[in-house]
């Protein structure tokens, strides 16, 4: 298994281009299957995430073709769900990406049935799909668990409903709002969520015709429309790599200029960061984030549903925070268990202790470097960070986690200084 070796130490200084949203694409990807048409998905990231979902299509019988980034529109995905030859989203495939269940409501909603693994819980959380499914029940979908497969399956078309989230959901929004756009009458979806990855899944379905009112409000009005063509997409820039690589720049005491993404994506860290001393401004194409010479102190955060601070950027404040001047607490609210780095921090010299959902964070002067390992991805991207701060050398273990959301992480960093390298156990054919 490979894994990734820094020499912490070095004030970052450079300029990092941006990514395709890996979870704007995970949502795009089955948008494919609510239409013949073709879907083409440009600026769209090169990770195992993308290509799970992408083998995950194929066994549906969706024509996909990756291309490689070769032209201004970066890699391009083109997608024909033309001659489906299955409804079935198998276990091996489901329990590799939990996003996979994306598939249900676009397949129930154009082929009036599916049959999807249960994702079942990760090392974040247990992560249930209930309100995935009642949305769809609400829309018409009968709904069947067995074996450990949704079994969903429809009469006709599914039919326009009222619909209220009980608790925000990304997914489930994602799901619901994939099935309404093809429901017949009008669908009103309440306490939905509004990250900027459903916002571009509805621009992406506005663009094939479908009928979305109130995109980025916390209610969405879907009047269904009876077929959807295809269309050519740009993902949106991938808002937590783009606060990944801030918060890279802030805890090397450096200087990074981010392009292919936008302020806007990150308001809410940008406002955190400003407030721990760090310079964030924009710049041509992007942002500018400056932390050199200034002390970072430490800011308390809350993670919330967007415009909130993201919870796919709490392990990577810790790590700033193990590092800045004071104390802050942090509280994750929306997984159950997403600490999961705080010991591995902790084996690198940080001062944190965890009370139920909060974390107080007790900044040290200098991390020290060691072998570490992380059971998901932004918590092994957490480490990476506390690597390229510390003092001597890390090891970061199951770099598998850090290749489902990072393109290129290692080249990325390097050309900006850092002191970074892949050692591939992989013997050479
Ligand atoms: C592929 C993708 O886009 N993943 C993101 C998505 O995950 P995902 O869509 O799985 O996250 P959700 O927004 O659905 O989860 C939010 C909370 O709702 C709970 N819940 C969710 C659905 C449900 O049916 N019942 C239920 O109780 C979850 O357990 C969690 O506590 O949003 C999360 C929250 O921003 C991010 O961390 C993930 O990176
Ligand atoms: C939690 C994440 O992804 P997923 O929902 O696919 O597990 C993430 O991107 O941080």
């Amino acid at each position: 298994m490979d894994r990734i070796r820094l020499v912490g130490g070095t004030a970052l200084d450079g300029t990092v281009r941006i990514g395709g949203a890996k979870n704007a694409a995970l949502a795009l990807m089955p948008v494919s299957l609510l239409t013949d048409q073709t879907v083409s998905l440009t600026n769209c990231p090169d990770l195992a995430d993308i290509r799970t979902m992408a083998a995950l299509l194929e066994h549906m019988g969706v024509g996909v073709s990756l291309n490689d980034a070769t032209s201004s529109a970066g890699r391009v995905v083109d997608l024909n769900a033309g001659s489906l030859k299955d409804t079935t989203a198998p276990y091996d495939l489901v329990r590799r990406m939990r996003a996979s269940i994306l598939v249900l409501g676009p397949l129930v909603a154009r082929h009036g049935q599916a049959r999807v693994s249960l994702p079942g819980g990760c090392a974040i959380g247990t992560r249930p799909v209930d309100l995935h499914l009642k949305a769809l029940e609400a829309l018409g979908a009968e709904i069947d668990l067995r074996e450990g497969y949704v079994h969903a399956r429809v009469k006709g078309r599914l039919k326009g409903a009222r619909f209220e989230f009980p608790k925000v959901t990304v997914g489930g929004t994602e799901n619901a709002l994939m099935a309404a756009v093809l429901a017949e009458g009008e669908t009103l979806l309440d306490n939905v969520a509004r990250e900027p990855e459903i916002i571009d899944l509805g621009r992406c379905l506005q663009s094939m015709g479908a009928d979305i009112e109130g995109l980025g409000t916390p209610t969405l009005r879907v009047r269904g429309v009876a077929s959807l063509s295809g269309t050519r997409h740009a993902v949106v820039p991938d808002r937590i790599e783009t606060g990944t690589y801030a918060l890279a720049a802030a805890i090397t005491r450096g200087r990074l200029t981010l392009t292919g993404t936008r302020l806007e994506l990150v308001e809410s860290l940008v406002d955190h960061l400003r407030r721990a001393g760090v310079r964030v401004n924009r710049a041509d194409g992007g942002l500018e984030v400056d932390a050199r010479g200034a002390p970072v102190v430490g800011v308390d955060v809350i993670t919330e549903p967007f415009p909130g601070f993201p919870t796919d950027m709490q392990a990577q404040w810790m790590a700033l925070m193990a590092t800045a001047e004071g104390a802050s607490m942090i509280t994750e609210n929306i997984f159950e268990n997403r600490f999961m780095h705080v010991p591995e921090l902790m084996r690198m010299g940080a001062d944190i202790n965890i009370h139920g959902g909060s974390a107080i964070v007790r900044g040290v002067s200098r991390l020290s470097g060691a072998p570490v390992m992380a059971t998901d991805l932004r918590a092994s991207v957490c480490l990476v960070l506390a690597g390229l701060a510390a003092e001597g050398e890390t090891i970061v273990n199951r770099v598998y986690h850090l290749d489902r959301g990072y393109e290129c992480l290692e080249a990325k960093l390097a050309a900006c200084g850092a002191q970074v390298e892949r050692l591939s156990d992989r013997k050479p054919a």
